[in-house]
């Protein structure tokens, strides 16, 4: 019997997600570069090995498809892909369909939809969130490549797709790099709830003396507010958890220094390309970056010293709201740079969509994603900084964040992605704020001319002596 889907990488999600392909009952054939992993895998399937079939090479994986051909690829972003691409290609015929699954750079993702496009073939380029648990058990899928093409695998994707109230986490975003553009803005958001999260956790730690078992019941104790979902929970989880090795705390044995893949970065590149502010991600990008740099660190501290006072009168309902002040902050930069990018691209991105597709299986997962849908929906057209819900929020929380950003800064705590929320707010919410100095600046230097309050046009010049 043919398979309805074929799979090339079993790795750590590659391999979920084809247990995944087959639990819900559809045939799905592997094929991985080494064989044993392959033999490997298929024994360790269990009852669900009769709906796999393994292959050994890319010819055998075509072969045993059925008509028309779609081969998910798992493998890591880059040349691997194009890689896979190129070999698949002569054994494929034209409607038989490639689908990139990893983890791969929106642009990559536009040339090959384009190259598939010339050659008459269908490519999607989908990004899938969750970690291995989700691929396992329903991950978040976000497509992008021709609607038809979508339409052709979205039964299968749709079925091994997280569900929120019974509706399948998995959307078509729009054309070519849509979907792994809209995986990458979620990537750099997880980049910035983790980092206000590591930010609060510091505050608990170093800030108000909290040992790890009591900071982790408050992550508890917040998972069940308005902070609820899949981050806050598994802090609480990391920071309770015990050294099987030392019988320490694990978070006393981890070193700090974070490592990064690429998907933060690439979001915060390509805001700039953009011209989208989304201070809270760079800054979560670059706090992973300064955590590298642990030898220097560590000269820095003998040379400067490393001590932080107490918070003072700062008690832990003020860092629950300082954190969802952030967190509407930073999700609000978020999807103003999607709505940039769908200008951008021609991709006519569906916002209320992606709040959705991102309620359940990713992990940035939480119950004001359920919000965010509800007010990008009712009003499309309206930032998430300005919709009635989240700005009443916003003016509720955001004198905590203040509070918490001075009182942390005032002790030596390093609060960046705070401050960056913080800062982003205090620029978005002055009219008049201090550019008029910069165009000053640039024309007297340059003279790169500059709008005038009063005045059509932007090539205006100052009264500068030649
Ligand atoms: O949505 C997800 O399932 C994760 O984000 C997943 O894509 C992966 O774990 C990231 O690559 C982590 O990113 P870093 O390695 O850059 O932290």
């Amino acid at each position: 019997e043919k398979a309805d889907i074929g799979l090339i990488g079993l790795g750590t999600m590659g391999a979920a997600l084809a247990l995944n392909i087959a639990e819900k009952g559809f045939r799905v054939a592997v094929y991985n570069r080494t064989a044993e992993v392959t033999r490997a895998f298929k024994a360790g399937a269990g009852d669900l090995a009769d709906n796999i079939v393994t292959t050994e090479s890319h010819e055998e994986l075509v072969a045993a498809l059925s008509e028309p051909r779609a081969v998910i690829l798992m493998v890591p972003a880059g040349r691997i892909v194009d890689a896979q691409i190129e070999t698949l290609r002569p054994l494929m015929d034209k409607p038989d369909m490639v689908i990139d699954a990893g983890n791969a750079d929106f642009h990559d993702t536009r040339r090959r939809a384009e190259a598939a496009k010339a050659a008459g073939e269908a490519f999607l380029g989908i990004g899938v969130s969750g970690g291995e648990d989700g691929a396992r058990h329903g991950p978040s899928i976000m497509g992008g490549g021709t609607p038809e093409a979508w339409d052709r695998v979205k039964h299968i994707l749709e079925a091994i797709a997280a569900r929120h109230d019974g509706q399948p986490c998995a959307t078509w975003m729009g054309p070519d790099g849509a979907g792994h553009f809209v995986k990458a803005v979620h990537n750099g958001i997880e980049y910035a709830d983790m980092q206000i999260i590591a930010e609060t956790y510091g505050l608990l730690r170093d800030g108000m003396g909290h040992d790890y078992d009591r900071i982790g019941a408050l992550f508890d104790r917040w998972n069940d507010g308005p902070l609820q979902s899949y981050l806050v929970e598994i802090s609480a989880r990391v920071s309770e958890a015990v050294d099987t090795r030392t019988g320490r705390p694990l978070l006393s044995v981890i070193e700090d220094t974070a490592g990064q893949k690429g998907t933060g970065r690439w979001t915060a590149i390509e805001a700039h390309h953009l011209g989208a502010p989304i201070p809270v991600i760079e800054a979560a990008v670059s706090a992973r970056n300064i955590s590298a740099l642990k030898d220097e660190r560590e000269r820095v501290e003998t040379r400067f010293g490393g001590a932080v006072e107490p918070l003072g009168d700062i008690d832990e309902a003020t860092l629950e709201q300082a954190m969802i002040a952030g967190k509407i902050l930073c999700y609000a930069q978020g999807f103003e740079m999607l709505r940039e990018a769908s200008e951008t691209f021609g991709w006519d991105l569906p916002l209320p969509a992606i709040a959705e597709v991102w309620r359940a299986g990713c992990i940035i997962r939480s119950a004001m994603l359920d919000e965010m849908a509800a007010a990008l929906g009712d009003a499309p057209g309206t930032p998430l900084l300005r919709a009635p819900a989240f700005a009443d929020r916003i003016e509720r929380a955001l004198p905590a964040l203040r509070r918490l950003t001075v009182a942390a800064m005032r002790s030596g705590h390093a609060v960046s992605a705070h401050a960056a929320a913080l800062g982003y707010f205090d620029q978005m919410r002055r009219a008049r704020g201090t550019a008029d100095m910069i165009q000053g600046q640039r024309d007297y230097f340059g003279r790169h001319g500059f709008a005038r309050l009063d005045d059509e046009g932007r090539d205006h010049h100052g009264p500068w002596a030649d």
